[in-house]
């Protein structure tokens, strides 16, 4: 059976929905691991499309969210996070694709935490091509006790880079969320929409599986995971409401398998169930998951590896 189909690339003037005086641009959000991109991501598309978790280097792939307010199509490019510990073949993989998704889109959504400014934040910025409009998003504004603190770090902001707008935010606040889509608006060029009014995201379900495993993998190991270890769907197939799925997880080292299996399998089994529970409502059919761990020693070292894995 075949695998979900991406949505079509419809190019501007195709979607037949535009209104008068349409509105229509790419928006990307950057910033370090954990700042808050997927969860911002996510409230602005309206839905759980990306992974959030409290392990950083949860996003790897460029995702794709579509959001239309009122006569304005916001599409989204989440961009993968940085790792400046290790300096692998993966994380020169990440600064190019944070680099060549920048530079086809509109606005970038720059994200900090509220505060700080430390220099993984500077790195980011410093990978956004001149000319673009940023737009500084001081994230988790819920975490700041007194709001005037903050008057003197604005400030200092200002001059470090010549951002468009200062929009000070919780991700986790809808009000604030719905603040943001009037402030980035202007941004977008006036031109038809790319797609229909209610597109959600270009990405397909079979992408989504694999992020939805991931993210039970990285929640049910904690922190003793490292972040490279990767999901592969190696067998998708559907019997009208039913697929099958097997995955394999891959991993560095035996003894990251071991973590992941668990004493008497016991992990892997509830990682497998309650990935299979979401990927049902996903799918909104029933779902067979295989799901087992593979050792691929030094594979986020190899570009060639990484290829095979579709992260170019
Ligand atoms: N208090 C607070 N926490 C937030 C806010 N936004 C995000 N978080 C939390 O910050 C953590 C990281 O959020 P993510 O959205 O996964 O961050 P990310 O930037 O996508 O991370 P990577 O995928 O590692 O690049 C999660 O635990 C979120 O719940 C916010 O506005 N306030």
């Amino acid at each position: 059976m075949p695998d979900m189909p991406d949505m079509p690339e419809l190019p501007p003037g195709a979607a037949r929905t535009s209104p008068e005086g349409a509105r229509c641009g790419l928006v990307a959000i950057v910033g370090r691991p954990n700042v808050g991109k997927s969860t911002l991501m996510n409230a602005l598309v309206g839905q759980k499309i990306s992974i959030t978790s409290k392990k950083a280097q949860t996003t790897r792939h460029r995702i794709t969210g579509v959001r239309t307010v009122e006569e304005a199509q916001f599409v989204f490019v989440d961009t993968p996070g940085f790792q400046m510990k290790h300096a692998t073949a993966l994380n020169r993989n990440l600064n190019r694709t944070v680099q060549s998704t920048l530079s086809d889109v509109d606005v970038v959504l720059f994200l900090v935490e509220a505060g700080r400014f430390g220099m993984d934040d500077a790195k980011v910025l410093s990978l956004i091509p001149e000319g673009k409009p940023v737009v500084l998003i001081p994230n988790k504004l819920d975490t700041v006790h007194r709001r005037s603190d903050l008057l003197p770090w604005l400030k200092s902001m200002q001059e470090r880079h010549p951002f468009a707008e200062y929009v000070p935010m919780s991700a986790q606040k809808q009000a604030d969320v719905d603040r943001l889509f009037q402030i980035i608006k202007p941004y977008l060029p006036e031109q038809d929409w790319f797609y229909e009014e209610d597109a959600l995201t270009d990405r397909s379900e079979k992408f989504l599986a694999s992020e939805l495993i991931r993210e039970k993998l990285f929640r049910l190991t904690g922190d003793e995971l490292p972040y490279n270890s990767t999901v592969v769907i190696e067998k998708w197939e559907e019997e009208g409401n039913l697929r099958r799925i097997s995955a394999a997880i891959v991993v560095e080292r035996d003894a990251h398998k071991g973590m992941i299996i668990g004493s008497g399998g016991e992990r892997l089994k509830r990682i497998g169930s309650e990935a299979r529970q979401e990927l049902e409502r996903l799918t909104d059919g029933k779902v067979f998951l295989e799901l087992w761990v593979k050792v691929r020693s030094g594979w986020a070292d190899s570009e060639e590896h990484l290829r095979s894995y579709g992260y170019e």
